[in-house]
């Protein structure tokens, strides 16, 4: 039976709860059968009714609540036996649409190993098993089991019987997900031509996932003309896994050129149902998983990124809205370009000249290039940085330190001063900090009384950004925590930021910063000071323009 239409048959809430971990409590089963509902999947396998009497109540539960008029197809699923069937007729009974799925194994390793049984017997079983079922329910689905690895022949025997006792739909499992998409469809394909009646039921596909070939035999599935895909959210399922419903359904979507073929599913609920899937199973969803996954629509790569800040096609084959999810990303990291960092600032509200988000951007590849994840707080913290430091006085070209348990804390710093020379100074201290602040000293030779000396970490985890943050007064004085006490006490205080993966790193940027502030309001007043003496000067020749302090003192 074919047509341009595929129907999606749920099973999550049967093989997918045969994932290990994955078992549901009833409220569970019925928010997911809801969910898939609002989706518009056309059958749900709600589960296995003579499992026990807890899946028999939930398969109830859903025939009832979701099972409405105008809702899925409400199936269980039931052996080739017949308090299995009985179990399940019941259980899908309030279901305004049901169906039984009965299965018996097809290949001889099952035949004569698992069911201890003979060919004869299994379709003699069939023949009986499909006729008690078709007298309970209008609409049974038959699976032989194993079907991919079974004698050709004695399969097409079985499917025939099959539907001469009323099944309306066929599904051929690859149970032990041991077929390729070329083997599969000429299964199906044969299955198609050589068994009688089966070109008037639906051929449906049921795949598992033991080598990655699930979604990919499903799909060459219904190519062969296949026209029900049996599936499951987040691909969970028995062992591997099943065919993941997003991806079949997306691929058919997204290729429907290519298929001619069509679902009922709303895209949007994707999302959505992987992530109510995920709560109830307590499971994450790899972040690399196809359409659901939290990177689906996420780009790192700073050539994708202004590939996709130009034209999203160019690296998307879909939209992230189209599939629920809020929406695709740029994430910041070592592999990012200036387009895309000038485009996070500029979100951020941001807008500096090409020279500053040059100087940012080197800045932030130094941060990513030790850091995991550069999220926004680090882009920020990078900014307020850079916003609050004047041009320098001294650049902290270079800072090396070693310290360790029995070790002498010791600093090497290299700083290029006002005038463009460089200074290379070494320092040893209670600890690493005090070792560079002492190697600053050195270099900077201006007396001044750290008042405040605060760490913060920016961002969460073991690397995340840490700011530190300084005060100083100018000269030597005493204070109690960070409060002066000498004559000094109404002094300027000066701050300092850095911000950096290293902390170290990070103080010294703080320290030096508060240095140049100090400087700078120095140098300031000296040219005030200076412009003043000039006028007196010229006003009174013979007068000494440099009696006071000066800046060249301290260097
Ligand atoms: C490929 C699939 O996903 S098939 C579905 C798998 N899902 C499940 O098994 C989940 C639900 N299963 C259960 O709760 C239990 O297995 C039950 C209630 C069905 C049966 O439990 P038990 O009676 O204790 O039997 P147990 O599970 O140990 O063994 C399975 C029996 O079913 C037989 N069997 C297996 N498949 C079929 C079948 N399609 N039709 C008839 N009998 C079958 C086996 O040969 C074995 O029979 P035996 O006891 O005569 O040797
Ligand atoms: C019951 C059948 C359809 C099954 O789950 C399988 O063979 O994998």
């Amino acid at each position: 039976m074919t047509s341009d239409y595929v129907r999606i048959f749920d099973t999550t809430l049967r093989d997918g709860e045969q994932s290990p971990g994955c078992t549901m409590h009833l409220h569970e089963k019925l928010e997911v059968a809801k969910q898939l509902a609002r989706m518009g999947v056309d059958i749900i396998e709600a589960g296995f009714p003579a499992a026990s009497p807890g899946d028999w109540e939930a398969v109830n539960q859903i025939a009832k609540s979701v099972g409405t008029a105008d809702g899925p197809v409400i199936c269980g699923l039931a052996r080739a036996v017949k308090s299995d069937i009985e179990a399940c007729a019941t259980a899908i009974a309030p279901a305004a649409k049901k169906r039984i799925h009965t299965f018996l194994s097809s290949s001889d390793i099952h035949i004569e190993y698992q069911l201890r049984s003979t060919r004869e017997e299994v379709l003699t079983k069939t023949r009986e098993m499909v006729r008690l079922a078709s007298s309970l329910c209008a609409d049974v689905e038959f699976s032989p089991m194993d079907a991919t690895r079974s004698d050709i022949e004695f399969m097409y025997q079985m499917l025939a019987i099959a539907i001469e006792e009323g099944a309306t739909t066929l599904n051929i499992p690859d149970t032990v997900g041991y077929s390729t998409p070329e083997e599969y469809a000429a299964l199906l394909r044969g299955i198609i031509e050589n068994v009688p009646g089966a070109a008037d039921v639906i051929i449906s596909t049921h795949c598992h996932d033991d080598l990655g070939l699930a979604v990919a035999n499903s799909l060459a599935g219904v190519r062969a003309g296949a026209r029900q895909i049996e599936c499951t959210i987040n691909g969970i399922g028995e062992r591997a896994g099943n065919a993941s419903l997003e991806e079949v359904v997306m691929a058919l979507e997204t290729r429907k050129q290519f298929y001619g073929l069509s679902t009922n599913i709303d895209t949007t609920q994707l999302t959505p149902s992987s992530r109510l899937l995920s709560a109830c199973t307590n499971t994450q969803v790899p972040p690399n998983k196809a359409v659901v996954g939290a990177n689906a629509f996420a780009h790192e790569s700073g050539i994708h990124q202004d590939g996709v800040l130009k034209h999203r096609m160019t690296y998307e084959i879909m939209s992230a809205e189209s599939v629920g999810q809020d929406g695709n990303a740029l994430v910041l990291g070592k592999h990012s370009g200036r387009h895309a960092f000038r485009h996070r600032v500029q979100e951020l509200g941001y807008s500096f000249d090409e020279a500053t988000i040059n100087h940012l951007f080197a800045r932030f590849k130094d941060v990513a290039d030790r850091k995991k994840y550069v999220d926004d707080r680090d882009v920020e913290a990078l900014i307020t940085d850079e916003a609050g430091r004047p041009s320098p006085v001294y650049e902290l070209e270079h800072v090396q330190f070693a310290s360790g348990v029995n070790a002498i804390p010791t600093a090497t710093v290299r700083m290029r001063g006002p005038n463009g020379e460089v200074k290379i100074e070494s320092a040893q201290g209670t600890g690493p900090v005090d070792a560079v602040y002492s190697a600053i000293n050195k270099v900077v030779l201006t007396p001044v009384t750290l008042l405040e000396f605060a760490v913060n970490a920016i961002t969460e985890g073991i690397d995340a950004v840490g700011e530190v943050s300084v005060k100083v007064v100018e000269g030597k004085h005493k204070h109690v925590r960070g409060v002066l006490t000498d004559k000094a006490a109404d002094a300027k205080v000066w701050r300092g930021n850095g911000v950096n993966v290293d902390i170290i790193v990070a103080a010294a940027e703080a320290y030096v910063g508060a240095l140049n502030k100090l400087l700078k309001a120095r140098q300031e007043r000296l040219k005030q000071e200076t412009t003043a003496r000039m006028e007196v000067a010229s006003a009174a020749p013979g007068v000494d323009l440099f009696g006071g302090s000066t800046l060249g003192r301290y260097e």
